[in-house]
């Protein structure tokens, strides 16, 4: 059943004065889905802080409360958990709405495949768009059974074996929710099941399941491969959680605050892993002012105060190997590019064609439309930066909310008003950001859509 997406809303950002003051970025989306499933599997009661409560954690939150799982909210962002043990999940009546959320949807492949129930699938028409193929096909080995109306995409129905098989999975591409959501089949799998990650991504997951108690060991190679062991069929134990702000929300602000004249921002307590740290790096390689301050850890997670300062940029060849660590923040970085003196590159990102719109292809229209130069290649994207006039066009968002984000701030830093399309897809992860922005003087419109 295709969830029902709101009707529309139009929304235009005007040139912005200086960005000044500290702020906070709701908590991060990768660690939120992960904190709730885990708490779902713990035996006992689990208490999250600082959860990001957007759309996506939303079904997620609902998802689990369909499996048998109690999940409430207790507070602004706090949320407590009473799980029901690796093997517990109850067989859901209906089919479960993923709505947007890839990320909610896929580790939840894993979560769900191992358990001896059948469980169906769903989402928006984005989601069902998405290729599921690569967590299914390790799935698949561990014997569970999937059942897609149309190739490896959603709906789809999966049947849990009464004992899955533990297998040995070197992970293809480069994706942290594969590996994820076999970790997370593992857990309700005897036996160890072992991850192969010859390019590693970010480690949430691990951390979590070190946190709440697993069997995990990790083992790091020579060559830079990591090896991941999970023993299955052991109880997890219920955390208090902390959930620092998320770094690929702080990304806009980031770019902004280095793009409107004058600016000086702090965002406070962003995470700080160092497989989620590429767009800061690359922004300092630009020239980018940008400092880390207070460093610390909360929830097991480094993090830090960012303190940027507006800058002039420069366009750089971003390593196809950083793509890992920044892969989320593209669309932010496209923008700085944009005003950045000369060109960048951004290449081995073709990944980017599989997240909630193509956005090789949303960039390179919506930055087209904005009086950009951008070059689209099959898997990279050329910004040819500081062109004398920037903004006045409408963008598509697509119904992607980094892309809708990504061109409001062209629009707040650029000379002429940028209108997109669709702002409500804006409230899956950052909810927040119009509010936040206007409070530290930006201004946006409702605006009529352009007729398509
Ligand atoms: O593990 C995660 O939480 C995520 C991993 C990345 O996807 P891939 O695993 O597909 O690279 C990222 O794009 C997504 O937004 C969240
Ligand atoms: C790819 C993303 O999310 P998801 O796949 O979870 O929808 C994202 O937030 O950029």
């Amino acid at each position: 059943m295709p969830s029902a997406a709101p009707p529309p809303a139009a929304l235009t950002a005007r040139t912005a004065g200086p960005l000044r003051g500290r702020v906070r970025v709701p908590g991060d989306k990768s660690i939120s889905h992960r904190a709730l499933m885990l708490g779902a599997v713990a035996i006992g009661e689990t208490t999250i802080e600082g959860l990001l409560e957007g759309a996506d954690t939303q079904a997620t939150a609902a998802a689990l409360r369909a499996f048998g799982a109690s999940v409430t909210r207790t507070g602004a962002g706090i949320w407590k958990v009473r799980g029901v043990g690796v093997g517990g999940f109850l067989e859901p009546e209906d089919v479960i709405d993923y709505g947007n959320s890839g990320t909610g949807a896929r580790l939840a492949l894993g979560l769900v495949g191992s358990q001896a129930i059948s469980a169906t699938f769903g989402g928006d028409a984005s989601l069902r768009n998405r290729p599921m193929g690569r967590v299914l096909d390790p799935l698949r080995r561990m014997g569970v059974q999937v059942l897609a109306r149309s190739k490896d995409r959603l709906p789809l129905t999966l049947k849990g074996p009464d004992i899955t098989l533990p297998i040995e999975y070197r992970v293809p591409v480069p994706s942290a929710r594969v590996k994820s959501a076999v970790l997370f089949a593992g857990l309700n799998t005897p036996g160890v099941t072992t991850i192969i990650e010859p390019t590693p991504t970010r480690d949430h997951t691990e951390r979590l399941l070190q946190a709440f108690g697993a069997a995990i060991e990790i083992e790091l190679g020579a060559d830079g491969e990591r090896v991941v062991r999970l023993e299955g069929r052991r109880d997890l134990k219920p955390q208090q959680v902390a959930i620092p702000g998320d770094p690929s929300s702080a990304a806009f602000l980031i770019v902004a605050a280095l793009l409107i004249e004058g600016s000086e921002l702090t965002i406070e307590a962003v995470l700080l892993n160092p497989m989620r740290t590429g767009l800061i790096e690359t922004l300092i390689e630009m020239g980018g002012d940008i400092e880390i301050g207070n460093r610390r850890t909360i929830g097991g997670e480094a993090v830090g105060d960012i303190h940027v300062r507006a800058s002039r940029l420069r366009g750089v060849v971003v390593p196809a190997e950083r793509a890992p660590s920044m892969i989320d923040e593209y669309p932010a970085l496209a923008i700085a590019a944009a005003f950045a003196e000369g060109i960048t590159v951004m290449d081995g990102i073709g990944e980017l064609r599989l997240k909630e719109s193509d956005r090789l292809a949303s960039l390179a229209a919506g930055l087209g439309a904005n009086g950009v130069t951008v070059e689209e290649g099959p898997e990279s994207l050329a910004v040819t930066g500081g062109a004398v006039r920037i903004g006045g066009g409408d963008v598509a968002t697509r119904r992607d909310h980094r892309i809708g984000i990504s061109f409001l701030v062209l629009g707040l830093a650029g000379q002429a008003p940028v209108t997109i399309d669709d702002a409500t897809p804006i409230d899956i992860h950052f909810p927040e950001f119009q509010a936040l922005m206007s409070g530290l003087g930006a201004h946006f419109e409702r605006a009529e859509p352009a007729a398509a």
